[in-house]
């Protein structure tokens, strides 16, 4: 029987490390409630002078003792097990330990109060509620209440004549169920809770994602990459490492698009997106930067292997006959090196070869380079 909705298989994991964190969490405050509890308490027995040690309180005092020493291992151990962010065995025993620990309580106090006359319900109520609270791993707790009802119940046969035990018995059963729905309903709504900030969390990262994505190329766009650009630059600057940009514009798209259809010309810039990336390495930026432009951040590239790149890609184009384009496809492409100048500078540069590049004919690659002459060398 499924008692508890179980998150859905790919947020199973996620769901058991959060839910742990959480319940030691709790476990945590349960033990400085647990603290001052203690205090509380043992208060009250010294106000009762000598009784305070008749062997009548002794059960008492020794449960207040082990509730308070295991509060304080809680107390020292919790704060590192809730800081890793893998579930270790010790984060799984210290939290398994805290129910147990608490059923064991309540069994003993049920059984000494029923004896004595008062009945099992205050500690069973509370405690395996709050036990049952605590843990996630329902199939143990369900196990350890009905356990610990067997044990109150014999305990309570052996003890009371059989028409007095009989009650709290029943008494006892009952208050199990309804501890069982309640720890139903807790762990539903912990569920619920999960897979919605999950969703969300999920929707979350889909928008960041699109946000710095172009509709229809799908490569990272504009706003994307004046942030690679201010990293990337930075980066060469520390490490003295060599960065080039490139401005791809597709020659003459107006005429695609006049002739053939903006479908067309939309397939066309997806498949020249796609040859672009083709000779890129993994920590190449390439970014649709608007329109029929295109820029690639080559990092740690050097100038020769930059126009080897270049020249690629602006052969690659060439060479491709695209599906429904009337005419002929091809790019024109600036090139300029970082150096450390102002990142407009950078810009301006690569863009203004590209310009050249169209007034020497299009379809072919112009490199601005400190050490190649003071604009264009090619
Ligand atoms: N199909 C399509 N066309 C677009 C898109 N974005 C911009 N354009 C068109 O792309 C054309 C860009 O033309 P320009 O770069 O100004 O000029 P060109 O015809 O490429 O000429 P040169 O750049 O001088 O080679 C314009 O007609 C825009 O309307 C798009 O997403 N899809």
């Amino acid at each position: 029987m499924q008692i508890v909705p179980k998150p859905s298989a790919h947020l199973a994991v996620a769901y058991q490390q959060a839910s742990i964190k959480s319940n030691l969490t709790l476990v945590w405050y349960f033990s400085i409630v647990a603290l001052i509890g203690f205090g509380v308490h043992l208060l009250h027995h010294l106000r009762l002078g000598s009784g305070a040690f008749s062997p009548d309180m002794m059960p008492y005092l020794a449960v207040y003792l082990c509730n308070v020493l295991y509060a304080l291992v809680n107390l020292f151990l919790l704060p590192s097990a809730r800081s890793t962010n893998h579930i270790s065995w010790r984060t799984g025993l210290l939290e398994l330990m805290y129910p147990a620990f608490l059923a064991f309580m309540a069994t003993v106090l049920s059984i000494y109060t029923s004896v004595q006359g008062h009945g099992p319900v205050p500690f069973i109520m509370g405690m395996m509620v709050i036990a049952m609270l605590v843990q996630g791993h329902l199939i143990f707790l369900y196990a350890l209440l009905f356990s610990c009802w067997l044990v109150v119940s014999a305990g309570m046969l052996q003890m009371l004549p059989m028409e007095e035990a009989s009650s709290p018995i029943l008494t006892c059963f009952t208050t199990m169920l309804i501890a069982f729905f309640i720890a139903r309903l807790a762990e539903r709504t912990r569920v619920d809770q999960f897979e919605m900030l999950q969703e969300l969390h999920e929707k979350n990262s889909l928008l960041g994602e699109l946000a710095v994505q172009d509709p229809l190329t799908k490569l990272n766009n504009r706003r994307y990459f004046s942030n690679k650009l201010e990293v990337e630059t930075a980066r060469s600057l520390r490490y003295q490492h060599p960065l080039s940009l490139l401005v791809v514009d597709v020659d003459d798209f107006k005429k695609i698009n006049d002739n053939d259809g903006h479908l067309v010309g939309d397939e066309v810039l997806i498949e020249i997106s796609q040859l672009i990336a083709q000779q890129l390495r993994a920590g190449d930026v390439v970014c649709r930067y608007g329109g029929d432009e295109f820029v690639i951040l080559l990092v740690e590239a050097c100038a020769e292997q930059s126009r080897e790149i270049a020249d690629r890609i602006c052969q690659s184009v060439d060479r491709t006959k695209f599906g429904r384009a009337s005419h002929k496809v091809t790019v024109s492409i600036g090139y300029a090196q970082y150096v450390g100048q102002p990142l407009g500078d950078f810009m301006q540069q690569a863009d203004k070869m590209m310009y050249t590049s169209k007034k020497r004919g299009k379809n072919q690659v112009a490199f601005f380079g400190y050490g190649m002459g003071a604009e264009s060398t090619e």
